[in-house]
């Protein structure tokens, strides 16, 4: 933690990008918030991948995707949700609430940097539709592709998570030419102060939340890594990975899910690099945010059973450039960079490692030695 800024970062590359995103960011982290405060049964849907989805992430969508278009009318969204299932008769319901939701965030008075104010009136000079929220939704279907100008997002990052009352994020990057440039990330139940006890999963629910939590993180490519809490204080603090002089000194951060990321495999890895440590365990992007502040030191997300899941472009894109601005290396499991312009997901990328610039070589050589132990070195 060594200086700050404000967040009127005027004159450098992506300046009003990166004020877009995080008035986005800040919006729809407040509805998300709000929505687990009063979330009951009825406003999750199971999707056919048979992961969840809640009135939160759709409302988030249609709240990022409005502003994303508001200023930027001709770039892609490359986003998680579409309204297909919410179109159906059952789901009208879950609609009212989005369009409550959603007109609540962008009618939000909240204030603005000036150039975003300017373009504020565009969002919210009066309600928007169901049809038209439906469609904000809907302008998260592009294809991707490494030509040009893409925003990637994912409206909450580990839905598992936040349903639980644990960590979840709101991501949003701008890539271009198939390079994130751009990356905000909202962890409304992460601590301001990597030193603070985390909090345990449902403790701040029915209002009882604690009022250091809730960071943001920002950073451009280039520019650093910062954080700063999602409300109240606009003042960042530049974040980077803990200094440690071996890798034995290190812990993990992983998946709370085996299904999502080999545990066992991880324990393995573990004993071959000398790490006693125990592993921090968390939902979404958090764990990037985490090991870039030095909350931990090592991501790893090694593919499961046959490795043919196809990990997503919002997924990753604004942890990883946090990572790389805090001093680390992110690449797959065999040491590849991921490569954001292959279209919604990573295809040409299996699993995730993130560490220290200096250690990320040694991680990825036991990472190698791992499956290959377990008949798995083709992956
Ligand atoms: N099989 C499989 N393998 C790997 N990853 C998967 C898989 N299935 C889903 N997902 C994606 O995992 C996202 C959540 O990742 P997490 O690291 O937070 O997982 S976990 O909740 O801790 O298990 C989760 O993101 P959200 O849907 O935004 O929550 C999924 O996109
Ligand atoms: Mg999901
Ligand atoms: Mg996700
Ligand atoms: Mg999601």
């Amino acid at each position: 933690m060594s200086s700050t800024t404000t967040s009127s970062s005027s004159g450098l590359p992506y300046a009003l990008e990166r004020s877009v995103a995080i008035s986005a960011v800040t919006r729809a982290c407040s509805l998300t918030d709000k929505v687990f405060r009063n979330l009951v049964a009825a406003d999750t849907i199971t999707k056919k991948d048979k992961s969840p989805v809640t009135v939160g992430d759709y409302s988030a969508q249609a709240v990022v995707n409005t502003i994303i278009g508001s200023h930027f009318p001709t770039d892609p969204i490359v986003g998680e949700e579409d309204s297909k299932d919410l179109r159906k008769e059952e789901a009208k319901s879950l609609r009212d609430q989005i369009v409550q939701l959603a007109n609540e965030a962008l009618g939000d008075p909240a204030k603005e940097c000036p150039s975003v104010q300017v373009l504020a009136e565009k969002w919210n000079s009066g309600d928007l539709s169901e049809e038209q929220l439906l469609s904000a939704i809907d302008r998260g279907n592009s294809e991707g592709g490494s030509k040009g100008r893409m925003w990637a997002l994912d409206p909450i990052d580990g839905t598992k998570g936040f349903l639980r009352g644990g960590q979840y994020a709101v991501c949003l990057a701008l890539i271009v030419d198939g390079e994130v440039q751009v990356g905000v990330m909202g962890c409304p139940n992460l601590p301001h102060d990597a030193s603070s006890p985390k909090p345990k999963e449902g403790e701040f629910g029915a209002g009882a939340k604690r009022d250091d939590l809730g960071t943001l993180f920002i950073t451009v490519k280039g520019q650093g890594a910062f954080s700063r809490p999602i409300f109240g204080s606009e003042v960042e603090t530049r974040i980077s990975m803990r200094s440690i002089s071996n890798l034995g000194e290190a812990s993990f951060c992983e998946s709370v899910e085996a299904g999502h990321s080999s545990h066992g495999t991880n324990a393995r890895i573990a004993e071959l690099l000398g790490i006693t440590s125990a592993s921090v365990r968390m939902d979404s992007q958090a764990k990037y945010a985490s090991i870039a502040r030095g909350d931990g030191d090592v991501y790893l997300r090694l593919p499961v059973g046959d490795g043919s899941y196809q990990e997503k472009i919002w997924d990753h894109a604004s942890g990883a450039l946090l990572v790389a601005e805090a001093g680390g290396q992110v690449s797959d499991i065999r040491g590849r960079p991921l490569d954001f312009g292959q279209g919604r997901t990573l295809r040409n990328n299996k699993g995730v490692v993130a560490a220290k610039k200096e250690m990320h070589g040694q991680v990825i050589k036991a990472v190698g030695q791992a499956l290959e132990e377990e008949g798995r070195g083709h992956l």
